[in-house]
């Protein structure tokens, strides 16, 4: 079976490459899966700057092609923020449900129509024998008053879609590729998926 390895410790991320790549038959491996510790060290101030930065690092530790993907989300209140600082929101320790409730707190005076946000995600591939080259994708939603749903990662449980008309939380893995920012970044990426992964080089 062919494989690609994702640049991540993060395992919200992990499950949601497994949906994406399983209509193409792709087994993901991530840094969970293999041996040492790898967490680099995210010094960018964008989405591009630190994907760029994790796919290079891991691709030249490892010496092989690798995925990485730098993602967050903007809530338009906060003039942006969470932003890049969307994992350590709350603290470095990166606790989730932290995040969320630091969010909520900030966001208690605003009303629903201003609470617009969105997902960013970008991909870089780095590696032997390729330029570096970034995909990206976004998905718009509405900042959630409570949390709703028990499915994905993350602050997917207050990302409410209004077309969907539940939160991110409350999607099915298959769903969730089908709109998020991932997906959307994914797609791009894909024309160019058979010469990244393993086992394709003749
Ligand atoms: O509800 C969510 N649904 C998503 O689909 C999603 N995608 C990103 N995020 C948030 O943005 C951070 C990424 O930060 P990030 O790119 O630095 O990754 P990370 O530090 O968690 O892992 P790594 O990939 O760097 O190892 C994550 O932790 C989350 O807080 C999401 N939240
Ligand atoms: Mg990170």
């Amino acid at each position: 079976m062919k494989e690609v390895l994702i640049a991540t410790n993060n395992k919200g991320k992990a499950k949601d490459f497994e949906a994406l790549f399983k209509p193409f038959g792709v087994q993901v491996l991530t840094l969970n899966d293999i041996e040492g510790n790898i967490d680099v060290e995210e010094t960018g101030t964008t989405f591009e700057e630190n994907a760029i930065l994790k796919a290079e690092t891991v691709a030249n530790l490892l010496g092989k092609i690798v995925i990485a993907d730098d993602s967050g989300l903007e809530i338009d209140a906060l003039d942006g923020a969470p932003g890049v600082y969307s994992a350590r929101y709350a603290g470095l320790e990166k606790n989730d449900d932290a995040n969320i409730d630091k969010v909520l707190g900030e966001l208690a005076k605003t009303p629903e129509e201003a609470r617009t946000a969105r997902f960013r995600c970008v991909l870089a591939v780095a590696g032997p024998g390729i330029a570096t080259e970034t995909f990206s994708g976004s998905c718009e939603g509405i900042i959630h008053s409570q949390r709703q749903g028990t499915n994905g990662f993350g602050y997917d449980p207050i990302f409410y879609l209004p077309e969907q008309k539940r939160t991110m939380a409350e999607l099915s893995p298959e769903e969730k590729s089908a709109i998020s920012h991932r997906g959307a970044a994914l797609s791009k990426l894909k024309s160019k998926l058979p010469q990244y992964m393993e086992g394709d080089q003749k």
